[in-house]
Order: C-alpha cells, then sequence, then structure tokens
C-alpha cells in the first residue's frame, strides 16, 4: 500500500476515495479504524472517522489510531482529508489533528491545502473563498455545527494549532513545483510547522502535489489527490475494472437529507415537486419515541415508485436559528442525527438496499447505523461524490457533501442504478 488517507468524515472519505480512483489509484475505503483483519488490495486506503466535530481529545486518539493502522499496513505517505470549508471551530479538530499526526510521525512540517477548485473552493493570499464568495461570507457563516466567521487559514490554523503557519502565495506557485518546494524548506527553516497554500485552480494544485513528493503527511481537501496520485503514477496496479466494483444496483431507494447547506436546500426544494419527500419536525425527533415508526411508514408506503422518497431535516438557515434557538444547537443536531439512526436501521432491516444521503455528519450517522465496514468506490455523480457500494453487505450508498452536486443530484445518483 503506498498512500494512507484519513479523513475527518464520510463524505469527506468518499469525495478523496472518488477522486483518488479516478486518477488511478485502486482504493478501499473502510469506516472507521479495523477492529479485525480486513484483506486489503490496494494502492490507497482511505479511514473515514466521524473525527469533524467531537471533542478534541476523540479526534486525535481516533486520527493516531487509524495514522498507526496505515503504518502497520506499510503506507509510505500519510493525508489528513478535512474539509474544503476547513470545517473546525477554534478548539479543532483540524490543528490539533495536524499537530498530533505530525508528531506521530516524527515530522516537522506539512501544508494547508483545503482548495477544491472545480466545486469552486479556492484560496488566494490564504483566504479560502467558496464560489468566489470568502468563507466567512458564505452559506458557511450559518453551518450548525461548525459555522466558519473567519475566511483567514492563517488565523484559523494560529487559533487551533500549537506552530507557526506560513503562506505560499499564488505568484510564487506559479513558478513551478521546484519553487513550491524550494518554499516549503525555507519557510520550514524560518521555523514555521504548517504552509498554507495559495490555488486559483488545477494548474496550481498540480504543482502543489508535485512538490509534496517527498512530504510524509499532506493535509487538505480532496482537490490534491490528483496530483498526489500522478506522484506515484509509475507504481500503480492495474486500475483497469476498479469503478464496475462500486456500481450501484437495483433495489429500494431511500434520500435522506441531514445538511442544511445552501445547496442542499436547493436540492430539497428541486426534488419536491418530483416526488415522494417528508420533512422532519425536530421537535417530534426530541420529544416522541414513536415518532420513528411514522416517518418508517410513511417511506415503506412510498417505497418502488419512479423517484425514491425523501426523508429531510433540511432547513433555511431562519428556520435553523428559530429551531435552534428553541432547542439549542447541539440538542437539536444530535436529535436529528439519533433520529436518522434509527430510522436507517428500519429501513434496513425492510430491505432497502440503496440510500443516497445528503451531508458529512449525517452520512457519518447513516453509515454506522448501517454497519458496514468498507466501500468499493465507483462512479461519480458528481466531481466529490461517487457511488459506493459495502464490501461485505448488498448496500450501496451516495454520500454527498452539504454543498457539492447540483439541484438536480438527488434525480441524477437514481440514474446510475441499473439491473
Ligand atoms: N432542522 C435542523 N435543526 C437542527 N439541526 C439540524 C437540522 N437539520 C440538520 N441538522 C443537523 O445539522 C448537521 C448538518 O451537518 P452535516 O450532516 O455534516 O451537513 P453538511 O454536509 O451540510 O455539513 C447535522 O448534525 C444535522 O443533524
Ligand atoms: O471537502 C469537502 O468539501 C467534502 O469532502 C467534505 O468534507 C464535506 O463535508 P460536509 O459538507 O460536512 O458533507
Amino acid at each position: 500500500m503506498l498512500l494512507g488517507v484519513i479523513a475527518d468524515d464520510f463524505t469527506g472519505a468518499t469525495d478523496i476515495a472518488g477522486f483518488l480512483v479516478a486518477n488511478g489509484m485502486k482504493t478501499i475505503q473502510l469506516n472507521g479504524v479495523p477492529q479485525e483483519a480486513v484483506p486489503v488490495e490496494a494502492d490507497a486506503v482511505v479511514i473515514s472517522l466521524k473525527s469533524r466535530s467531537c471533542p478534541v481529545d476523540e479526534a486525535v486518539a481516533q486520527s493516531v489510531s487509524a495514522l498507526k493502522w496505515l503504518q502497520a499496513k506499510g503506507c509510505q505517505q500519510f493525508y489528513f482529508k478535512y474539509c474544503s470549508t476547513f470545517d473546525s471551530t477554534p478548539e479543532g479538530n483540524i490543528g490539533p489533528v495536524t499537530d498530533a499526526l505530525l508528531d506521530a510521525l516524527d515530522e516537522a512540517f506539512t501544508i494547508i491545502c483545503p482548495s477544491l477548485p472545480v466545486n469552486g473552493r479556492t484560496v488566494y493570499q490564504g483566504h479560502l473563498f467558496v464560489q468566489g464568495d470568502l468563507l466567512s461570507e458564505s452559506g458557511m457563516r450559518n453551518h450548525p455545527v461548525t459555522p466558519m466567521k473567519d475566511a483567514n487559514l492563517m488565523r484559523l490554523m494560529d487559533a487551533q494549532a500549537t506552530g507557526k503557519t506560513g503562506l505560499v502565495s499564488y505568484r510564487e506557485i506559479e513558478l513551478g513545483a521546484d519553487n513550491v518546494a524550494a518554499r516549503f524548506a525555507e519557510l520550514k527553516q524560518q521555523g514555521c510547522r504548517y504552509a498554507v497554500v495559495d490555488t486559483l485552480n488545477d494548474q496550481h494544485l498540480a504543482a502543489i502535489g508535485e512538490a509534496c513528493r517527498h512530504l510524509t503527511l499532506i493535509t487538505g481537501g480532496s482537490g490534491l489527490a490528483a496530483g498526489i496520485a500522478q506522484n506515484w503514477s509509475e507504481s500503480l496496479s492495474d486500475q483497469s475494472d476498479a469503478m464496475q466494483a462500486g456500481q450501484p444496483v437495483s433495489g429500494h431507494t431511500v434520500i435522506l437529507s441531514g445538511s442544511c447547506s445552501v445547496m442542499t436546500n436547493r436540492q430539497v426544494a428541486a426534488y419536491q415537486p418530483q416526488a415522494p419527500h417528508f420533512a422532519l419536525d425536530v421537535k417530534r425527533c426530541l420529544s416522541e419515541s414513536n415518532y420513528v415508526d411514522v416517518v418508517f411508514d410513511w417511506v415503506a408506503s412510498h417505497l418502488g415508485g419512479k423517484l425514491a422518497p425523501m426523508v429531510y431535516a433540511t432547513a433555511e438557515p431562519e428556520m435553523l436559528h428559530a429551531i435552534q434557538a428553541e432547542f439549542g444547537a447541539q440538542a437539536s443536531s444530535q436529535a436529528v442525527e439519533q433520529f436518522f439512526h434509527q430510522l436507517v436501521q428500519r429501513l434496513q432491516q425492510h430491505g432497502v438496499t440503496n440510500f443516497i444521503v445528503a451531508g458529512g455528519e449525517t452520512s457519518g450517522v447513516v453509515t454506522q447505523s448501517l454497519k458496514v465496514k468498507g466501500f468499493h468506490i465507483g462512479p461519480q455523480i458528481a466531481p466529490g461524490v461517487p457511488w459506493v457500494k459495502a464490501i461485505d453487505q448488498p448496500l450501496s450508498l451516495a454520500l454527498k457533501s452539504g454543498n457539492f452536486g447540483d439541484e438536480q443530484f438527488f434525480t441524477t445518483a437514481q440514474g446510475y442504478i441499473h439491473d
């Protein structure tokens, strides 16, 4: 095995796994650190954790344990995958996990590269932009769990990490990979532990990727995956049928949406006139233990139609803020997650085999509830969202990051399901 990826959530994991496969690396995704022997024949292994918004010490422990497992499997390079919108708080978890991984690897330097230009995530003078808006002025300022109120990656790192952060600006990146590598060495020499790298386009990512060839630890979003895969191209095994193993097959399909992002709100709105849909009542999630029976009965009675039924907690910012003010942000998000956990188990027992899920945390809950050990990676529905198929059960999932895909994502995803 060549590359080991530690992803801080499940959509993030399928996102990077999809790009690695698309760029020639035979990749397998494992859900959590395996507790028993798992046969892994791949160029890259992505371990998905649910460590983005848990307490810092848990995130660090999970990530270091994943690292040790990957080291034991012989990985030569490691990638800490976090969100392209840098989802975190002043406490973490990106900074503390990066520090812990550097320490465990006995390394003194890495890069911070959340950019993903194909989905509008760019970095200019160390500031993260989402579709042309500063991160702090994008929909991410209203995120239910990790509201992002600052776009300056150096400041964000200063708040959560122990070391000094430097910048490699786009002008230096345009001078090419050798120049970028030289700048990394210079920043390290100056005592920087992390370098934020500007990225305006895929050419910049290619130069950064090449400059990372000799870094043991890389941190970032999924955008850099292509460049990293390129560095390993001479050592790769045959990839010809890799995507076939992840192709979804026909079966009962359900859409579960727990993301409140701007794009998911648009996707839910676009799907409503086309198919059966059920809006969750957060108050009932919090207070009625049999609410799951009500929703399960509704889903069961709508299976098998032309388009899959959709259950959603997705809310516009005004409604979300009202819910959070009434019940508390943490309590309401946990109630929604707990609800999806129960519903998914009921649906699995009922024979639902295909789940299209919107939201990273939500996808983590769904995947853990289904008790899937790992995935084969299938075709990409949209950049960063492949279909994935369980290695140990007849289950297919499309785990969509809140902000990914276009308005018709839910219908497009179902177009990949065949007999
Ligand atoms: N109506 C709602 N009220 C309160 N919390 C909600 C609501 N809908 C979703 N949530 C919570 O918001 C969080 C969304 O996070 P996530 O699933 O990661 O989506 P995204 O990918 O957009 O970040 C989840 O914890 C979810 O349970
Ligand atoms: O990097 C990204 O944007 C995604 O891979 C990702 O991590 C998504 O997280 P959510 O928005 O919480 O789904």
